[in-house]
């Protein structure tokens, strides 16, 4: 099975539905922000204060040439880095999971451990609209979130994998 890569902004759910996808494929699910804080020993916001977000970048990157799992949920900056894009591209098929500013919004009010998220409004709204379009670019299938359960969302994605594999 190829590796189904599931990108987009911080809250979008990629960590929720890679969960539950692993456990309806009976497959290994890896999640890369849960990697990095278990590889580097420390958890996010303590790498973004203590040691910045290019040094997280440089985690990032190294976890994802080094993780094989058949499903594996990504950082909402993962498209941040070209070479990132490669590795997803040569190795499976990214799954960009779709969701408004206004839903995210309501999904992480109460959410600190997002150090790109503790930002004033605009800060927050800058960072999605320049995030969009690389979502956009460099997905194989695109997945609408407002509004649906993730199990919606699940069965969506096994709908979509399963017609690209007709
Ligand atoms: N389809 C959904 N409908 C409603 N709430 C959802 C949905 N998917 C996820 N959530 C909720 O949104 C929050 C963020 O979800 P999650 O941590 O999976 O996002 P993420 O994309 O992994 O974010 P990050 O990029 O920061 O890792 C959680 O509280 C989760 O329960
Ligand atoms: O959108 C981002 O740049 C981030 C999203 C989270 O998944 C974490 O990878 C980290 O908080 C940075
Ligand atoms: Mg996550």
């Amino acid at each position: 099975m190829k590796t189904i890569y599931l990108i987009g902004f911080m809250g979008s759910g990629k960590s929720t539905i890679g969960g539950k996808l692993g456990e309806v494929l009976i497959e290994n699910y890896l999640d890369t922000d849960r990697e990095i804080e278990k590889v580097y020993k420390q958890n996010i916001p303590e790498i973004f204060s203590e040691k910045g977000e290019e040094t997280f970048r440089q985690y990032e990157t190294a976890i994802l040439k080094k993780v094989n799992q058949p499903i594996i949920s990504t950082g909402g900056g993962i498209v941040e880095r070209k070479e990132n894009i490669h590795i997803m591209k040569q190795n499976g098929t990214i799954i960009y999971l779709a969701t408004s500013f206004k839903e995210i919004f309501k999904r992480l009010e109460k959410d600190v451990n997002r150090p790109l998220w503790n930002k004033d409004i605009a800060d927050r709204k800058a960072l999605y609209n320049k995030r969009v379009h690389l979502y956009e670019k460099h997905a194989d299938e695109i997945i609408v979130t407002d509004g649906k359960s993730p199990e919606m969302i699940v069965n969506e994605i096994l709908m979509r994998l399963r017609n690209k594999n007709k």
